[in-house]
């Protein structure tokens, strides 16, 4: 149970990668201000949590079931915490989706909706009211750069992060009427299961009814440059916990956070240009034109980095 004075922190999909580093951090606050409900839909996977909070579970962490995509879930978890009173809501639960749209069955492209969009407003729905009767609270809503620029065979993905950032944008002006905050989490590329599975997945697949040239440009062209993407601009799940701290902590906390300053000249291009012509055709010359010498361009920034060009190259043989 919170002790007086500490803020009541629930975060969603708990049991790997971001949510799971962003509970440990709060949880493991040098000066305890939080008590953090970690959720998760199976309990089953949460030893890994447990481990990484150490001391702290038990303490100033504690665990709850919740499944983003059921009502019954959502309700139940919500009312087991004393007086429903949550001062900080994190929707971090979400899930990936790539390939060529023709091989991807409307039920999976459903799911990603399902968890990604209704799953974060069935958790505002049950959330919100007590906030606003409060006149209190912090919702945060880790979104993507996907939810700002969309990404080429993320199609899918990228939409319901864009879904969540259009119902947030509406739902902020609101919410400030009831001193009820909304702060969007804008991740780049993070090394987390998330990529793992994404992965898995693809690997996996046959690609059906898709046409032989766009397999071979998501399998031959894409998939190389969204690797290399990763290892250049790919950040912790650390690194998103300590931004997303930053923004709980902010006496006036900003709606927008893009946690990688790599990946903001990006997400500039799209309003520079009204008419959308500059990111379209520089996503395309970036990926179909450039992608081979990006290829080149971020292994020699590695080399360079870890040392051994430098050293084949100015010491004496
Ligand atoms: N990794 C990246 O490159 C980026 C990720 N993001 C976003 O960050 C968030 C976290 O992803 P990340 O940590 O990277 O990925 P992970 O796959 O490591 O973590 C996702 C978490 O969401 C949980 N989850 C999935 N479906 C549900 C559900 N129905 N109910 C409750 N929990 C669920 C998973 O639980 P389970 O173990 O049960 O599957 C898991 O704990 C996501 O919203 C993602 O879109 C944003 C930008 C970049
Ligand atoms: C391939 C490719 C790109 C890939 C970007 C990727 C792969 C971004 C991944 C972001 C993630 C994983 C967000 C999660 O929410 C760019 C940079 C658009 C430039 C054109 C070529």
């Amino acid at each position: 149970m919170a002790a007086p004075g500490q803020k009541v922190v629930l975060i969603t999909g708990c049991s790997s990668g971001i949510g799971l580093r962003i509970a440990v951090l709060l949880a493991r606050d040098d000066a305890r201000r939080y008590h953090v409900i970690a959720t998760m839909r199976d309990l089953k996977r949460k030893e890994k949590l447990v481990e990484a909070a150490g001391d702290a579970y038990g303490k100033t962490l504690s665990l709850l079931t919740l499944d983003v995509c059921s009502d019954e879930s959502v309700k139940q978890c919500i009312d087991a915490v004393k007086d429903r009173h949550i001062d900080v809501l994190i929707n971090n639960a979400g899930i990936g989706l790539v390939g060529p749209v023709e091989s991807i069955s409307m039920d999976d492209m459903k799911k990603v909706f399902e968890t990604n969009f209704f799953g974060v407003i069935r958790m505002i729905k049950e959330v919100m009211p007590d906030m606003k009767k409060r006149r209190g609270g912090h919702i945060i809503v880790v979104s993507s750069v996907m939810g700002l620029q969309g990404v080429v065979f993320n199609d899918v993905y990228a939409a319901s992060k864009f879904a969540m950032e259009g119902f947030c944008e509406s739902l902020a002006v609101q919410l400030l009427k009831f001193n009820v905050t909304l702060s969007m989490i804008e991740p780049g590329p993070v090394h987390t299961e998330f990529e793992m599975k994404m992965i898995a997945d693809v690997s996996k697949k046959e690609f059906p009814g898709t046409d032989p040239d766009t397999v071979n440009y998501f399998k031959n062209v894409y998939l190389p440059s969204s690797v290399d993407i990763f290892e250049a601009l790919g950040q912790t799940p650390d690194d998103i916990a300590m931004c997303t701290k930053k923004v709980i902590e902010a006496r006036s906390p900003r709606f927008r956070n893009l946690t990688n300053p790599l990946y903001t000249p990006i997400v500039a291009m799209k309003y520079a240009d009204e008419t959308g012509g500059l990111s379209v055709h520089a996503f395309y010359h970036m990926l179909f034109n450039m992608g081979s010498i990006m290829h080149l361009s971020m292994n020699l920034m590695k080399c360079l980095t870890c040392g051994c060009l430098r050293r084949r190259t100015i010491s004496p043989s």
